[in-house]
């Protein structure tokens, strides 16, 4: 119940007084459709077609005398053509009163989405770094896609329950016994299903679930597409595929069954009670044929509105785990929200004079587990030098870059820009002034010339190529079929790792930072590529700072300054050659590694 009236003020606060034109359209959509076939019978009668008593028909005398009063002024073309322009008025207004409900959806469903891609976007890294991506694809797409479907049975309900309400009115008119007897029955039937609409909650998370394993499932996997093939897994994935649509199909099925037995039962009862109501009317009651004709006619209108509003609230029912889904996921992002109106304002670029330093910075991935990724990390980064940062495999490189750039907070310790604390304002001016190259590069399907103008959208032309000619990539890209205009595919799968890793190079030169990081950025390079790329950025020494992490350790020889990490912690710290001399520690061990590989 919480659920339907927290979605309700959502609605309503999305959609506002449009909702209100939409229930005031339905009460007189559902009015003319109820006096237009009442009052049919009644006019063939008065004008003699219909061998009726009119009192009986109608019996509210104030109507019946209005009704006769015409019955000199009436004939059957002036009947019939008042009755099709009831029904003209009706389908006009119900035309546009659908076309509202679907804005409503529409508008609603709109909100919800970019509300939470938004809320997605502004959350913090850390919050990426725990959760999984294809969970935000799996929302954005299969459960708004529920919720939509959920809001038009909302309004579907709505529009149903005011047509019950306005045709038992009428019926009310017609035969209060009969009526108070059908709505007993109708309140008896659904009190009676009531476990249906428990079963359909059920069925509903359910559905939510599996449509998650689904949506997780086939995203690691095409993504995995190339591990699957060379390891001969695809009988693997096809076993766990088939289990997977096997589940999915058995509980839309079940929800179907479900479904169609509260038809089922509402069907059977209606025939039932209709034979009960004649045997009722004539035998006990002594209803006039008239009047159980019009009975009839009210219950075969309003019987089936009884089994869609049972049916539409089942619908609704396992709708709302996708509703929850979708809320869920924006309350957390909002809880891990990095991103505000505010820091929207920030547009400058951080200028960096003397340096960025640690102190006693330590970090965890988990809180609730011992193990540091960083420990009482002390260093200096000079501006305008190149520092290069070395260390095993799981050292925390990667993590003291993250820390660096502002994508994670550190648990203890603090981060001092030019000797002021690394404050949450800062935060995004600081990373406009970086341009970070990871270890696997990100590209878009698109040209290479759209890759690169992502960054700097009014980039001339020469400007491309000459960021190109820095990572040593604009032979390549000339010999492309289509140059620089060259599709490269999904995240530039038609280039090779090193073509790849050069493209970016030059979109992060093509954003003129004053902080250029590079994370394993040069590792697929040939060595004759590399020395390229190693040249262009020596001369960009003195000009803008330089982060480096590398396991090559030939391409950080003209760095500044060296950081050596071990187990999350900086054990070395100091030029090439100074830590080459040092003989027990782990820098020089590293180099003779690479020594004795090459
Ligand atoms: N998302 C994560 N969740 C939990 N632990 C993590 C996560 N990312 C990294 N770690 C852990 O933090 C430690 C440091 O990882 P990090 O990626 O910073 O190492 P690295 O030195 O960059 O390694 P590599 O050279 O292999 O990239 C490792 O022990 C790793 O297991």
């Amino acid at each position: 119940m919480g659920n339907m009236l927290y979605y309700i003020r959502k609605l309503y606060l999305v959609a506002g007084y449009k909702l209100i034109i939409n229930f005031i359209s339905m009460i007189i959509v559902s009015f003319i459709d109820g006096i237009g076939i009442y009052l049919l019978l009644p006019m063939l009668s008065i004008i003699g077609i219909l061998k009726m008593d009119i009192h009986n028909m109608i019996p509210i005398p104030w109507l019946s005398k209005i009704m006769m009063s015409l019955s000199g002024v009436l004939n059957l073309p002036s009947v019939l053509a008042f009755y099709i322009f009831v029904v003209i008025l009706q389908a006009l207004l119900q035309r546009n009163q659908t076309i509202l409900s679907m804005k409503i959806q529409q508008g609603f469903i709109r909100k919800l989405r970019w509300d939470t891609y938004r809320s997605l976007i502004e959350a913090n890294w850390i919050f990426f770094v725990k959760k999984r991506r294809a969970e935000f694809s799996h929302i954005l797409t299969t459960e708004l896609a529920r919720v939509g479907q959920g809001t038009n049975f909302v309004l579907q309900l709505a529009a149903s329950v005011i047509f019950t309400f306005i045709q038992i009115g009428f019926a009310f008119l017609l035969s209060a016994k009969l009526t108070v007897l059908i709505l007993i029955c109708g309140l008896a039937i659904f009190v009676f299903m009531r476990k249906n609409v428990k079963r359909a909650k059920t069925l509903g998370d359910r559905s939510s679930e599996l449509s998650q394993v689904y949506f997780n499932g086939i995203t690691e996997h095409f993504n995995g597409i190339k591990d699957i093939k060379s390891n001969r897994l695809e009988k693997s994935h096809l076993d766990w595929f088939q289990s997977v649509c096997n589940q999915i199909q058995s509980n839309a099925v079940n929800f179907v069954k479900l479904n169609s037995k509260t038809q089922f039962f509402h069907k059977i009862s209606a025939a039932v009670l209709v034979a009960l109501f004649i045997f009722l009317s004539f035998e006990i009651l002594g209803v006039s044929a008239e009047q159980l004709m019009l009975i009839i006619i009210i219950f075969s209108r309003l019987w089936p509105r009884f089994t869609s509003i049972q049916s539409s609230v089942e619908y609704i029912v396992s709708m709302f785990s996708a509703f929850q889904a979708v809320t869920n996921l924006q309350n957390q992002c909002k809880a891990a929200r990095e991103l505000t109106a505010q820091n929207y304002k920030f547009t400058e670029s951080l200028i960096i004079e003397d340096g960025i330093r640690c102190n006693q910075v330590s970090f965890r991935y988990n809180e609730d587990e011992k193990v540091y990724a960083l420990k009482d990390i002390n260093l200096f980064i000079p501006a305008r030098g190149m520092t290069a940062i070395v260390g095993k495999s799981g050292a925390g490189k990667s993590t003291l870059i993250d820390i660096l750039m502002g994508l994670i907070q550190a648990e203890q310790g603090e981060i001092l820009i030019d000797n002021d604390p690394l404050t949450s304002e800062m935060l995004f001016p600081l990373r406009s002034s970086i341009s970070y190259v990871a270890q696997d590069p990100f590209l878009f399907h698109a040209s290479i010339r759209e890759n690169l103008m992502m960054v700097d959208p009014s980039a001339s032309d020469e400007q491309l190529w000459e960021a190109l000619a820095f990572s040593a990539s604009d032979d390549f890209v000339r010999r492309l079929p289509q140059g620089i205009d060259t599709i490269i595919g999904d995240r530039g799968v038609r280039l090779s790792g090193g073509e790849r890793q050069r493209i970016v190079l030059a979109r992060a030169i093509l954003r003129k930072p004053s902080i250029l990081v590079l994370d394993e950025a040069t590792s697929a390079l040939d060595s004759e590529n590399e020395k390229k790329i190693q040249e262009a950025i020596e001369h960009m020494k003195g000009k803008l700072t330089i982060i480096v992490i590398a396991h090559r350790l030939s391409t950080i020889r003209s760095a500044d300054q060296v950081i050596v990490m071990e187990h999350g912690q900086v054990t070395q710290q100091g030029s090439y050659q100074k830590l080459s001399q040092e003989s027990k520690g782990l820098f020089s061990k590293l180099l003779g590694y690479q020594a004795e590989v090459s």
